[in-house]
């Protein structure tokens, strides 16, 4: 196919091989791919009839993959801060959704999300959350690439009775979706505490016929561990790998309490951790050990969490709060450096989902995910090292640029398939429902 547009850039930054930074390259574009990867002055003779743009201060870099999510939860930003996770979600989170959570509610949040997290750079999200067919809807609408999660839980909400009737209805969605080049599936069992073994296990069968993720909390707090000593015995990761979940296809969100034989056991099996530092922090639930993950080869993404719990959808911001917290809890200024947290927030988000062949980094043949981000103002001068600059010293407020698919979604921060104003009406007329 010929290349139809050439993106021109200062830097550009392809996350594979790790640490590489190509000075003034371009990206050739065909179809939505990544076609051509050049010097920039070999590029303008080879492709002189490419549609071409220049990005004469910006990196470009592959879109960031946010690796856990609630989308829809962004209505909920702030209504309950400061309070540890199970008095959070049981007292506060659980009766709100309760009695506010439905298709619209699931619409509107889910807009708010895709709007903030591209105007962040972000290109994919993992999503978990009540009517996921009105999530992937909402993301496909937009452009985005996602993977929904078919949420499993034990109790009962607007959009499922019981563990039958979350996996049926999520069949259905993986189903009407077969095909979609931008919005998959994972199954999504909420907590080791929240499902029972029958539907973990029936997942889990399922999971491995139908080749798709498995997206779960895992080892969040203390408490529940306890908790599942209590009650089951054992710890919750020992459960679970009774019930065979662990393994390539399995994503556990936080996983704040870890032995080493528990990450031997993650490493063994080829499990992900998708590493929520900021909820993490916010909730008191505990510190991830991601230098350790990393030393024993696990591979390691990053997730924002719902923004109830964060308060942003800013990858960016985790990016950087993981390597500075990894090297805090590792004792270690040299844990988790920048080129390891660039790759945490997109090659690695892309491998636990299954879609590293498709998104990532900035690779031949892949899909044209990039973020472009503006390098020469005040906050990131001088410039000795980009990648150094884009984890410690940049935000998202610099990212200019975002293309999913070959296709711009943010131009110049402007959103392009987004209605920024009717979005901020809408989450302004569910905050005077939820809280007149
Ligand atoms: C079954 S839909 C997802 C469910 O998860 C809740 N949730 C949001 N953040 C967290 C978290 O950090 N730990 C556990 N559960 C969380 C959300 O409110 C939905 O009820
Ligand atoms: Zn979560």
């Amino acid at each position: 196919m010929p290349i139809d547009t050439l993106l021109s850039a200062r830097w550009i930054i392809p996350v594979e091989p790790d640490g590489l930074v190509l000075e003034h390259h371009s990206l050739g574009l065909a179809g939505g791919r990544i076609a051509a990867l050049l010097p920039t002055a070999e590029a303008r003779a080879r492709y002189p009839d490419a549609a071409a743009e220049e990005f004469p201060h910006h990196a470009l870099i592959p879109g960031f993959v946010n690796a856990h999510t609630h989308a829809a939860m962004s209505l909920l930003r702030g209504v309950a801060d400061d309070r540890p996770l199970m008095e959070w979600l049981t007292e506060h989170i659980w009766p709100l959704e309760q009695r506010w959570v439905d298709e619209d509610f699931v619409r509107d949040g889910t807009d708010l999300a895709l709007a903030e997290m591209i105007r962040g750079g972000i290109t994919c999200f993992n999503d978990m959350y009540f009517f996921p067919e009105i999530t992937a809807r909402q993301a496909s609408l937009c452009g985005m690439r996602a993977v929904v999660g078919l949420i499993v839980v034990d109790f009962p909400s607007a959009w499922a009775t019981e563990p039958d009737e979350y996996l049926s209805k999520g069949l259905e969605l993986l189903e009407a979706l077969n095909g979609d080049p931008l919005v998959s599936v994972a199954f999504a069992p909420h907590a080791p505490y929240s499902v029972s073994d029958e539907p973990l296990s029936r997942l889990r069968r399922l999971a491995a016929e139908l080749e798709r993720p498995i997206h779960m909390h895992v080892h969040e707090t203390a408490g529940e561990i306890e908790e599942s000593l209590q009650r089951h015995g054992v710890r919750p990761l020992e459960r679970l790998a009774a019930l065979d979940l662990p393994g390539p296809g399995f994503v556990a969100v936080h996983m704040t309490q870890l032995t080493d034989a528990e990450i031997d056991l993650l490493a063994r099996s080829g499990t992900s951790v998708a590493h929520c530092p900021e909820s993490n922090l916010k909730l008191a639930s505990g510190f991830c050990p991601v230098a350790k993950l990393v030393a024993a080869g696990v591979n390691v993404a990053i997730g924002t969490d719902g923004a109830a719990s964060n308060n942003d959808l800013d990858v960016m911001g985790e990016m950087r709060m993981a390597a500075l917290l990894g090297k805090a809890v590792a004792g270690d200024a040299s844990a988790v450096p920048a080129p390891t947290a660039l790759r945490m927030a997109t090659l690695n988000g892309a491998r636990a989902l299954g879609l590293d062949g498709e998104t990532g980094s900035l690779e031949l043949g892949k899909a044209a995910d990039i973020t472009a981000i503006r390098l020469d103002g005040i906050e990131t001068q001088p410039l000795y090292n980009p990648i150094s600059d884009l984890v410690y010293a940049a935000s998202r407020h610099q990212v200019t640029d975002v293309w999913v698919a070959g296709k711009r979604l943010l131009h110049k921060r402007e959103l392009t398939t987004l209605d920024a104003v009717e979005i901020c009406r809408r989450a302004q007329d569910w905050r005077q429902k939820l809280m007149p």
